[in-house]
């Protein structure tokens, strides 16, 4: 997404002699927030000047006007109506602007009490960011919206994220090279980041891969001492301390994140809870890129119909659906851990009929987690205590539900669920909690607190005596018009607006007699238009102001009521927090014990070898697919070893296009990514020894928006594969070298498997067109040779999608474009050429001789550059500072050169 955010305002913006009041108190609140598109209200309308009034009108489609002068100019301006902001919010934010939002604090008959001309007060309420959303129209409910900061301090990096629309933290510390990683798991919406790491080459990647709308701020921000400060605010503390021990990159991330919000929240400060902190190690790291080859949550094209997460997701709440997204998105690496959730599994899967109590009851809770943030910020409503009230009962259900088993000292539920079902006993203010909404909250309240009508009757005495007094009001009004008609013979109607209250209004014709009529007469008159004349009694004005001062009591006590539990709310925002997290992962356990049952998936061994042994595995969203055209899938077995212990280490895999290579090569990765997210896997059986970092490369595509074609980017990715795998990684590679000359292709892809074998020494899948590599089965201890077979028969090829040992013999591509419809005078001819090359044996180039990888020449020692070069020229003790300052420059210059 192209981000919008900074820009300069081109309009002098500044009061002149001819400004009026409103637009000196426009411009100064714009000041205050110059890259924002500052929604300014005017009654009814939420009104855009200068700039903002363009950008708006065309990002918008809605017209463009202009209202009064400055310094000369016509101003611009384009409104939208109160009542449809938030779908124009959603719009804008989308297109990556951010939006302040500068609301009336008083009321306009507050300011008229200070002077004619007195302005009505305005402010700045809040700055709308695409990761600080917490609106359910502005949100997609099954995925989670983050902020993230990121930081670089003292050759560490720091990833600092919010979920303000569900109040969690997390901080993750990692070394440079896994910035990009560490950042792409958490799929941010916007990203903030230090001015002057912008130009750094490791942010740039990483921020490039992220998919977040960049948004620069002041070096300054990030200082730790600042920063710290900023952090213990946000957490109304006076220590960090309590939370554990942060390295500097992480304080200058949070506090990043802590400036931030103090902006955008206008000082509201959101319920939060302290940083979850992760090391890099306690996750499966996967690069951006390799998260776009194997389409984890989100397809190549940004779809998330089509991923693995799509394809397995059956929860049935939202934040069941954003807690699997989670565990899919950053899979763990801690051996315990991702047992603890197969477990979770497992036990769920074994109990189906408890499983479908317990996702029956979900499915009726609401969204407690982004109601309790939106309450604690104080912008929910009514119906968001409706959905804290849902999810209080279900847990309450819940406990029930499974209080028969939590008993059973033989099959009792694992620690994971025993863990959720803790957070689940109410006890205590929660308890309290529901029962209080349970009395007090209607049944289905209305969405705003501002109009009432939420508190049930009989929860405060007080509130049903005024609305009794003003509906019963109401009969009184409807037999006062009947007295007024039967006492004068006139047609009156009781009528109410808001600067004459109640009235009694008839025809100009027949009101005649009592405009005439002296001073004795009960009908006062208040008012006559071009046909009506208005009218009204003493009894109907003590009618009338009995009955307002009523409603507004009513709407006053209501309002106090909600806010009483607003209060509550804020107050109980962590429990509330925790029963919404263990209602999310009961979720995610149940759905994959569902999909698990529903595919016949098995449970992964997850061990410490350095294992990789699959039986009869599937793609699991190739599989749906084929199987949606009435195919069949064909499972394969893989079987790999990063000690080279009962299998190889590494597998050429060779066959003709379209045979199922790239299926099998992102099959066998989806599988760890599956294992070690605790889920279940489509195949007969596996067994992994947990992996570290996963490497997939996987028809790289052209990344010409950052001008690299598809081989650069092919080498990038590959040095990057190169430089991070270990002996326990797991790399799928597939035909690496096609962009370029043939040999060099060969070359490199030669190269790169030895040294993935020899060096890395990672269990690898690596597929090939360049049947040469082959040979390394018998030149390289752990290397064996895969092939997916075809057959070719009556002259037709069949593909069996089966990867067997053995190279393939042949790679068919010219009866692959024969099937593709390629005109059959082409195919004819490059069976011609082909058979000519084939006998000529051109690409059998000697490989056989080739000095062994280990033996083959250093590499020589790099060259010096012209800056190492003119670093070594300078001798300090001789340079006057003058000449000191000079040189500095010059190498600066060189160094951006
Ligand atoms: N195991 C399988 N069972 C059934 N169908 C399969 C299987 N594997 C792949 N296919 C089908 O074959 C198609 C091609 O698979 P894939 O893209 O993996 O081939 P490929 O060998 O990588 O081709 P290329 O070399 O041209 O990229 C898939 O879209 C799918 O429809």
């Amino acid at each position: 997404m192209n981000a919008p955010l900074s820009h300069p305002p081109k309009t002098d913006l500044k009061p002149d002699a001819g400004t009026t009041p409103v637009m000196a108190q426009y411009l100064s609140v714009k000041a205050g927030q110059p890259d924002a598109m500052l929604f300014f209200r005017m009654g009814d309308f939420y009104e855009l000047f200068f700039e903002d009034a363009q950008k708006a009108a065309a990002a918008l489609g809605i017209a463009l006007t202009k209202r009064g002068k400055h310094q000369g100019e016509d101003i611009p301006m384009a409104g939208v109506p109160v009542h449809a902001m938030d779908g124009y919010l959603a719009r804008l934010i989308r297109q990556g602007f951010k939006v302040a939002v500068c609301e009336q604090l008083e009321d306009p008959a507050e300011a008229k009490k200070r002077g004619s001309k007195a302005v009505v007060h305005r402010d700045i309420v809040r700055v709308v960011t695409p990761g600080t959303l917490t609106e359910d129209t502005l949100l997609d409910a099954r995925g989670a919206n983050r902020l993230a900061a990121v930081a670089i301090r003292k050759g560490r990096a720091a990833v600092a994220v919010v979920e303000l629309s569900a109040g969690v933290v997390d901080s993750v510390a990692c070394d440079l090279s896994d910035l990009g990683a560490a950042l792409a798991a958490f799929r941010p919406s916007e990203v903030l980041v230090p001015d002057r790491l912008f130009s750094d080459e490791t942010m740039k990647g990483a921020l490039d891969g992220s998919g977040g709308v960049v948004q620069a701020m002041p070096q300054a921000l990030a200082e730790p001492v600042g920063a710290k400060d900023r952090v213990q605010r946000l957490y109304g503390v006076s220590a960090l301390d309590g939370f554990g021990a942060f390295e500097e990159a992480e304080i200058s991330a949070l506090g990043l994140i802590a400036a931030y919000l103090e902006t955008t929240q206008a000082g509201k400060i959101p319920a939060l809870t302290p940083p979850r902190r992760s090391g890099e190690s306690g996750f499966l790291a996967i690069d951006p890129a390799t998260r776009l080859s194997l389409e984890i949550d989100r397809t190549q094209r940004g779809e998330r119909d089509g991923s693995l997460l799509h394809a397995i997701d059956r929860t049935v709440t939202s934040g069941g659906a954003r807690a699997l997204a989670e565990r899919v998105s950053r899979p763990l690496r801690d051996q315990a851990a991702i047992n603890a959730g197969l477990d979770a599994v497992e036990w769920l899967l074994e109990r189906r009929d408890l499983r479908r109590d317990l996702r029956d009851a979900l499915r009726a809770s609401a969204d407690v987690a982004r109601a309790t943030s939106r309450l604690a910020l104080g912008r929910g409503g009514p119906r968001d205590l409706a959905a804290i009230r849902s999810g209080l009962k279900t847990a309450e259900g819940l406990s029930a539900l499974f209080a028969a088993s939590a008993n059973d000292p033989l099959a009792g539920p694992p620690a994971r669920v025993t863990a959720c079902l803790d957070q689940l006993a109410l006890e205590g203010d929660l308890s309290h909690l529901l029962a209080e909404l349970t009395d007090g909250l209607m049944d289905e309240p209305p969405h705003l607190a501002r109009d009432g009508g939420y508190v049930n009757p009989g929860h405060r005495p007080e509130l049903d005596a005024a609305r009794t007094l003003r509906d019963d009001s109401r009969k009184v009004i409807a037999e006062l018009e009947a007295k007024a008609v039967a006492d004068s013979g006139v047609a009156f109607k009781v009528r109410h607006n808001a600067v004459l209250g109640y009235f009694l209004e008839t025809s100009a014709k027949a009101a005649e007699p009592l405009l005439r009529a002296g001073p004795d007469s009960p009908f006062i008159h208040r008012q006559t238009l071009a046909n009506q004349v208005r009218f009204t009694t003493v009894e109907l004005s003590e009618l009338d102001a009995k009955i307002s001062q009523a409603g507004h009591r009513a709407l006053a006590i209501e309002a106090e009521t909600f806010e009483g539990w607003r209060r509550e709310v804020a107050r109980l925002a962590g429990p509330l927090q925790g029963v919404a997290e263990a209602l999310a992962e009961l979720d995610a356990h149940a759905a994959l014990a569902e999909w698990a049952e529903e595919v016949g998936a098995v449970r992964p061994v997850v061990d410490d070898s350095l294992c990789f042994a699959v039986e009869a595995g599937r793609h699991p969203v190739v599989e749906a697919a084929v199987k949606a055209q009435g195919l069949p899938y064909t499972p394969n077995n893989c079987q790999l070893a990063g000690d080279g212990v009962g299998a190889s280490r590494l597998s050429i895999v060779t066959g003709p296009n379209m045979a199922g290579k790239s299926t099998f090569l992102r099959q066998n990765a989806l599988l760890v990514v599956l294992a070690q997210a605790g889920a279940f896997v489509p195949a007969r059986s596996m067994r992994l020894g947990v992996v570290d970092r996963l490497f997939s490369r996987v028809g790289a595509g052209d990344d010409l928006a950052r001008g690299r074609s598809t081989f650069m980017m092919e080498m990038v990715e590959t040095a990057a594969i190169l430089t991070q795998a270990t002996g326990r990684s797991f790399v799928v590679l597939d035909e690496i070298g096609r962009g370029t000359a043939t040999y060099d292709g060969l070359a490199i892809a030669w190269a790169t498997a030895e040294a993935l074998h020899e060096t890395n020494r990672a269990r690898t899948l690596f597929a090939t067109h360049y049947h040469e590599l082959a040979q390394l089965e018998e030149r390289l201890d752990h290397v064996c040779n895969l092939s997916m077979k075809a057959r070719e028969w009556n002259g037709e090829l069949v593909f069996l999608h089966e990867a067997a040992p053995g190279a393939a013999d042949r790679s068919y591509g010219v009866q692959v474009a024969r099937l593709a419809g390629v005109p059959t005078a082409v195919v004819g001819r490059a069976r011609e050429v082909l058979e000519r090359l084939e006998n000529e044996k051109a690409a059998t180039a000697r490989l056989d001789d080739l000095p062994l990888f280990a033996a083959a020449e250093p590499p020589p020692p790099p060259m010096k550059s012209m800056l190492d070069e003119a670093v070594a020229a300078i001798d300090p003790d001789e340079l006057t500072p003058r000449e000191a300052l000079e040189a500095l420059y010059r190498l600066k210059g060189m160094a951006k050169g």
